[in-house]
């Protein structure tokens, strides 16, 4: 089983296998010099892409929630992500800021930006991928209430399909708090918009 990816060697040859058929099917010659290791090339970026499917939020977490006396909001923002839209495999990318209110609890910075590779790096769409980060923080951390704006480019709006170097897409879910109130919303979004 690898680390990185946690799928079996046996799995990643057998992806691999598929994907020399795809090569071949596409007109190519496989057994070119340049295409010869190309199938395990993809299967292993391919099991990367996707190796949040295989990955535990509670080892991701790994116990890093910390008593915390205060309130006010904590936002990590302009979080980077990859994932794959599952509609056509191709990749989408961007940024995720979090916004929380605490509830006598706070979590390690670097546990929420591992909590959006988990589920980006995986077949996704946008507005899911916003909602799962919003709703994993709010039940690990049982916050006050929790915000998350996602912003992402689509390759397949971009090099296939429509072909419209269309402004990024933003999506916003919010719980609890922020769900409730227009002015932390708007504190939030403030913040994020100026850097602060
Ligand atoms: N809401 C949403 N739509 C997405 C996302 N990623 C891709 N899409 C859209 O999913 C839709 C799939 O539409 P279909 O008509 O089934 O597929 P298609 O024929 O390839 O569509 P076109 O992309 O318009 O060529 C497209 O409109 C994509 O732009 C996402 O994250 N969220
Ligand atoms: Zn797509």
């Amino acid at each position: 089983m690898s680390s990185t990816t946690g799928l079996s060697e046996e799995t990643i040859e057998e992806i691999a296998r598929h994907y020399a058929a795809i090569i071949s099917l596409l007109g190519e010659d496989i057994t070119r010099e340049g295409l010869v290791r190309t199938p395990m090339r993809a299967a292993k970026a391919m099991a990367f892409a996707t190796r949040g499917y295989r990955q535990d939020p509670d080892v991701i977490i790994n116990d890093a929630i910390f008593t915390h006396e205060g309130s006010n909001m904590v936002i990590v923002r302009d979080i980077e992500f990859y994932s794959l839209c599952e509609h056509h495999i191709l990749p989408f990318f961007g940024k995720v800021s979090i916004g929380y209110i605490p509830d006598g609890r706070t979590i390690g910075l670097s546990k929420l930006a591992r909590l959006v590779d988990f589920y980006a790096r995986r077949l996704q769409v946008q507005e899911r991928l916003t909602a799962q980060i919003c709703d994993i923080v709010m039940k690990k951390l049982g916050a006050k209430g929790v915000i998350v704006a996602c912003t992402a480019d689509h390759l397949c709006m971009k090099m296939r399909g429509v072909e419209k170097q269309l402004p990024a897409t933003t999506t916003v879910e919010t719980a609890g708090a922020f769900t409730e109130s227009t002015t932390l919303r708007e504190e939030f979004f403030n913040a994020i918009a100026s850097g602060k």
